[in-house]
């Protein structure tokens, strides 16, 4: 069975965000992740996580004003000075809670505007190398232009290429496996293929994004094929509870058992 990570930004939202690492953990998770920590300073969240002695796999960099709908600001104009102080911000995070993994969002760009392209490839230079330096991966995550229009990096090729070139050993994939049926489909043949620079793995169910195994996809088969594949990371369960976020847990109990 693959490593889960509660993804606390979705789910347990039942709690405030510093009790959900307590909820998670009593709820049978090894590990969490989450959208971003900035709220809060970094200490307490690195105390709340180990008192309730749980992981955090992986958080994002900071992706500029959410609240206004921007979406990271890797290929923004004008925004390198801020997009580098929070690369910088974001080590210092995850130094404090002992995170190995970091996701760069892209921000809300044309793929094919050449000069946005050209400050994404930067951007990810710069945080590629700053979170090396850190002893940190980086990673990049494809998403649908469904859930979220007129992002950037909305293609996994493009993505896999853009790895392959800036070969940043610590410059990885997030494979999240709802996007990518969303987009594209072909997921195990995906997973397959790009096992090589996958980094993190997310889960939900196609197209509500709930719990695994009520979609269109056999979510059971995907965890047995990253088993197979000899994937060793973290699944992160990036999905919004249908109900209560403990009593849509059963998938959790089937994925233990493989049956
Ligand atoms: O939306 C997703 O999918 C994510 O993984 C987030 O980190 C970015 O919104
Ligand atoms: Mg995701």
């Amino acid at each position: 069975m693959p490593r889960f990570a509660a993804n606390l930004s979705m789910m347990f939202n039942e709690h405030a965000f510093l009790d959900r690492f307590a909820a998670a953990a009593a709820a049978g998770f090894p590990a969490v992740e989450f959208l971003f920590p900035y709220d809060f300073p970094a200490e307490t969240v690195a105390e709340r996580a180990a008192a309730a002695g749980i992981e955090i796999a992986l958080f994002n960099l900071p992706p500029g004003d959410w609240a206004k709908g921007e979406r990271g600001l890797a290929a923004l104009e004008g925004r390198s000075e801020e997009f580098r102080a929070g690369v910088a911000t974001a080590l210092r995070y995850a130094e404090a809670l002992g995170v190995p993994r970091l996701h760069m969002m892209a921000g809300n760009a044309d793929r094919r505007d050449a000069a946005a392209a050209t400050r994404y490839r930067d951007a990810l230079a710069h945080a590629a190398d700053a979170a090396g330096a850190a002893g940190r991966d980086l990673v990049i995550e494809p998403i649908n232009p469904r859930d979220m229009p007129g992002y950037f990096l909305n293609d996994f090729d493009y993505a896999a290429e853009l790895i392959g070139e800036l070969g940043r050993p610590n410059l990885k994939l997030q494979f999240d496996v709802y996007h990518r049926q969303v987009m594209r489909g072909d997921v195990l043949k995906g997973l397959e293929a790009m096992m090589p620079i996958i980094g993190h793995v997310q889960i939900a169910s196609v197209p509500k994004r709930n719990e695994p195994g009520t979609g269109e996809l056999d979510d059971f088969r995907i965890f047995g094929t990253l088993d197979a594949l000899g994937y060793a990371g973290h699944v992160g369960c990036e999905y919004r509870p249908a109900g209560e976020t403990v009593a849509g847990l059963g998938w959790l109990a089937r994925a233990g058992r493989r049956d």
